[in-house]
């Protein structure tokens, strides 16, 4: 089998000697599959500082203390069974290891098959739950002790976390027959404080975590407020009910709930102690989407092109993040309580639909916030949040574009700066020294959460996997996201709790109460939230007048440093910058430098060779031209030294006749001398009188004269060679002029081609354009055609100007257009070889 293959990862988070290597093989495979690196990075680094062994008495507090991540499975729909998704990917080891197995054809096996990654990795968690798991069996064993402290004045926060259809909704919610953890906790609380409710409903949380005194007229607009809000679902005409047999049971509408849960007589007894106290419940029910917060207990507006109000998150005076303007309403029984539950839920349905998104995209939060009253002094004030979380599905898989892919990036940045504040917090605790920077404001949902993480309650996560084959490599991923979370440690200050006193203010900033007792100066001098709130994110007003001073002057002080340092931040950046673009352009003037310098050189040998070529050219021209002159006269020398012999040879034969007798020259004789020496000497033809010295000297006298005539036409031959050569020095001088400037000329040229390609180009796609408007023009002639035939066959009377008509038609839509055409065609067919053509 393939997977057998593979290496098994073990994420044993709850074992210190396996952390490192899990956490880091989760990094690893995180890098491959999650596009959120960044985070991956501060994830391996809370891998490396897992390494240290959690053996002191402190460590093993803080190992109590570490968020709680527990695991819920989904069993499968009769669907998805029928459509093989059951491909046995979830195998639960025990009751706090999981192992998965990557199927055929999912991402995760690709990569392992591809040696990246495992097929098979390990999880553990606080513990399982099955596919069989009750509801109220999780209840029990997830936030069951979180409700107890939560009735003791503690805050609580619990998320539903997993991929959309996973099981988060059923887990906080609940159906009709199986309700979730949110029913059961309400029931729980309600039966806690039976018989010791705050009926008045004038103390009403405040801001953060303070709680406001409401006068008379304000309170009956409260009861307007919630008796307005449960109208909403008179039409539905149902009316919730408890009905507590053997069991509790609680209704929310069309969500009937049965509460079996019984364990709530053990809270009762915990805190019989503060009988005296008295309890008011205020519930508030919003959604997180695309970055907006929205009241759910806000009816959304029924016209198309009204928007809802977003509402803002602000921070009080001590740093307590709350959400201006939400309505908090006052309930009495887990019915009212359920009641807007369901009312939130229309909303949010009725807005999903009108958005055409699904609701799943949301963040869905439902805050019940605990008032104990003792005779007209709110004691404490505890919250419970439960958060919906919406699908934690990435980009990729959901195909998402425009809005969507907005949206996406809204949930999963949300859920991303979730992680990276889940994993700076660890990071932070795992090295007392650090004190790393903390995402909380990156996201509104984290923003809101933020004193929860920073030891103001607990918080908890509820991981929901579905098993299906198909959606295996999302669920990996929450798979891996949740171990990560586990590692969290909150540290919650026992101290704290006294903090969570809240405060009644009046105008001067000074509490309501004074001892005890309402302060009615200070009642009187009250003002509205509206009129208190002047800044948007931090309630300053509330503060007395000198810690306003204090705070500005603080402000002042950090605005100052902070300018500075940007100042000094921006001046290096500056400097930077300047200084790489400097470096770039230098680097950039050098390689253009270059450039030159090769072209340059590359041009120069070209000129010169051809320069060179047309000095060879010159010079072979030359000596052919004189040569073809020098041919005609010339006497080579062997000729003319034979001559010369000959001339000798007859002189000596002259002298011995001379000193002999007188020679009568033979018949022999004369032929030789004939043609030894022309034209013979006149005396001689005149006759044999003539004496053989005078011979002699008419024979020398005409050699002389021949050597004299061949030397002066030798000397004129080379005087004229010599002119012909300097005039050629001087051509070729001229030509060198020349040539320089034809390569000046050639630069200007190579530049003059480069801006007629562009040209050509243009007149290209000119050309396209005249010939698609050609083609148009074409089929409208072709149509034109088509109707004048159609009118020359209904009338033939009037068929031979028509023709004529079509003719002109013709003639001036069609010829000028294909001449223009044809012109420009054979223009640039014309253009073309000659721009292509190289330079020698
Ligand atoms: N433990 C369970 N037992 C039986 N049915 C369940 C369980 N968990 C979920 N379901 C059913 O599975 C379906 C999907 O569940 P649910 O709507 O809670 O998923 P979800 O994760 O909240 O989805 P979304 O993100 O779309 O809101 C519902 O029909 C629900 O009734």
């Amino acid at each position: 089998m393939a997977s057998s293959c593979h290496m098994t990862t073990i994420i044993d988070l709850t074992h210190d000697g396996t952390v490192l290597d899990a956490m880091e093989s989760t990094c690893n495979d995180l890098h491959a599959c999650n596009p959120h690196r960044d985070v991956l990075s501060e994830l391996s680094s809370i891998a490396s500082m897992q390494s240290e062994v959690l053996d002191t008495a402190e460590q093993q507090q803080q190992k109590h203390q570490q968020l709680r991540v527990y695991l819920r499975v989904r069993p499968f729909s009769k669907d998805e069974i029928s459509s093989n998704e059951d491909q046995g990917c979830v195998v639960l080891e025990n009751a706090r290891t999981v192992m998965l197995h990557a199927p055929k054809g999912s991402a995760t096996m690709k990569s392992s098959e591809k040696g990246v990654g495992q097929a098979i990795h390990t999880f553990s968690f606080s513990q399982i739950f099955g596919p069989e798991t009750k509801q109220a069996d999780l209840f029990e064993g997830t936030i069951k002790s979180q409700v107890h402290d939560y009735l003791e004045g503690k805050n609580a926060l619990v998320f539903s976390y997993g991929v959309t259809n996973a099981g988060k909704t059923h887990t906080i919610q609940g159906s009709q027959k199986d309700p979730g953890i949110l029913p059961q906790a309400l029931d729980v609380i309600f039966r806690h404080i039976k018989g010791r409710q705050y009926e008045k409903m004038d103390l009403k949380p405040y801001l953060g975590s303070d709680a406001q005194y409401l006068g008379p007229d304000q309170v009956q607009q409260e009861r307007n407020t919630k008796a307005a809000i449960f109208a909403l679902l008179k039409e539905e005409n149902e009316l919730p009910r408890v009905s507590r047999v053997s069991s509790h049971s609680s209704s929310t509408g069309s969500l009937s709930f049965s509460v079996s849960y019984d364990n709530t007589v053990e809270f009762v007894a915990a805190s019989g102690d503060r009988d005296r106290s008295q309890f008011a419940l205020w519930v508030s029910f919003y959604e997180i989407y695309n970055e907006s917060v929205y009241d759910l207990l806000q009816a959304s507006p029924t016209s198309k092109t009204k928007r809802r109000t977003a509402l803002r998150v602000c921070e009080d005076s001590v740093g307590n993040s709350y959400v201006r303007d939400l309505k908090w309403i006052n309930v009495h029984n887990s019915e009212e309580a359920c009641k807007i539950l369901r009312v939130g839920n229309k909303n949010r349905s009725a807005a999903s639909t009108k958005m055409n998104h699904s609701s799943s995209r949301s963040h869905s939060i439902f805050t019940i916030k605990l008032l104990r009253i003792d005779g007209t002094e709110v004691q404490t004030m505890s919250e419970l949040s439960l958060c919906d979380l919406a699908g934690s599905e990435r980009c990729g898989r959901t195909k998402t574009f425009g809005e969507r892919l907005k949206e996406a990036g809204n949930i999963n940045n949300s859920l991303l700066i979730l992680g990276k504040c889940i994993a700076a917090l660890r990071s932070n605790q795992s090295d007392r020294m650090k004190n790393g920077y903390i995402p909380f404001r990156e996201s509104k949902l984290t923003r809101i959460f933020q004193s929860i993480f920073c030891g103001k309650g607990r918080a908890s996560m509820i991981v929901n996997i579905n098993q299906c084959a198909s959606t295996y490599d999302e669920t990996l991923h929450v798979m891996k996201f949740s171990a990560i979370a586990k590692q969290v440690v909150q540290l919650i200050p026992t101290k704290c709790l006294e903090s969570l006193t809240p405060r009644l203010v009046g105008r001067d900033g000074k509490p309501l109460l004074k001892n005890g007792v309402i302060d009615d100066q200070a009642l009187e001098n009250y003002l509205s939230e509206e009129e208190l709130l002047d800044e948007d994110e931090a309630d300053m007003s509330i503060l007395p007048q000198e810690d306003l001073m204090n705070v500005i002057e603080n402000l002042r002080t950090k605005l100052l440093a902070e300018r500075r340092k940007n100042l000094v931040q921006e001046i290096d950046i500056r400097k930077e910058m300047g200084d790489a673009m400097l470096q770039q352009l230098m680097e950039s003037e050098e390689l253009r430098n270059c450039q030159v310098a090769e072209l340059k050189e590359s041009y120069q040998e070209k000129l010169e060779n051809t320069f060179e070529m047309y000095k060879d050219a010159l010079k072979d021209h030359a000596y052919q031209r004189a040569l073809e002159r020098v041919e005609d006269d010339y006497v080579p020398l062997e000729e003319f030294i034979a001559e010369q012999e000959k001339v000798e040879a007859l002189e000596q034969k002259l002298s011995g006749s001379t000193v002999g007798s007188s020679m009568v020259p033979t018949k022999e004789n004369s032929s030789q001398t004939e043609s030894v020496s022309q034209p013979p000497p006149v005396a001689m033809q005149e006759g044999l009188t003539v004496s053989a010295g005078d011979v002699l000297t008419a024979v020398s006298k005409d050699a002389e004269q021949r050597k004299l005539l061949l030397k002066e036409s030798a000397m004129e031959k080379l005087g004229e060679q010599k002119e012909l050569i300097v005039s050629l020095q001087k051509r070729i001088a001229v030509l060198n002029d020349a040539l320089h400037e034809a390569g000046e000329r050639f630069f200007e040229k190579t530049s003059e081609i480069e801006t007629l390609h562009k040209k050509l180009a243009d007149q290209a796609h000119d050309l396209e354009s005249i010939g698609k408007g050609s083609l148009e023009k074409d089929k409208e002639l072709a149509l034109l055609k088509e109707e004048l035939a159609k009118l020359s066959q209904q009338s033939p009377v009037q068929s031979k100007p028509k023709r004529g008509f079509m003719a002109n038609i013709r003639e001036s839509v069609t010829s000028p257009r294909t001449s223009t055409i044809a012109r420009t065609l054979r223009k640039s067919v014309r253009t073309t070889p000659l721009l292509k053509r190289p330079f020698h």
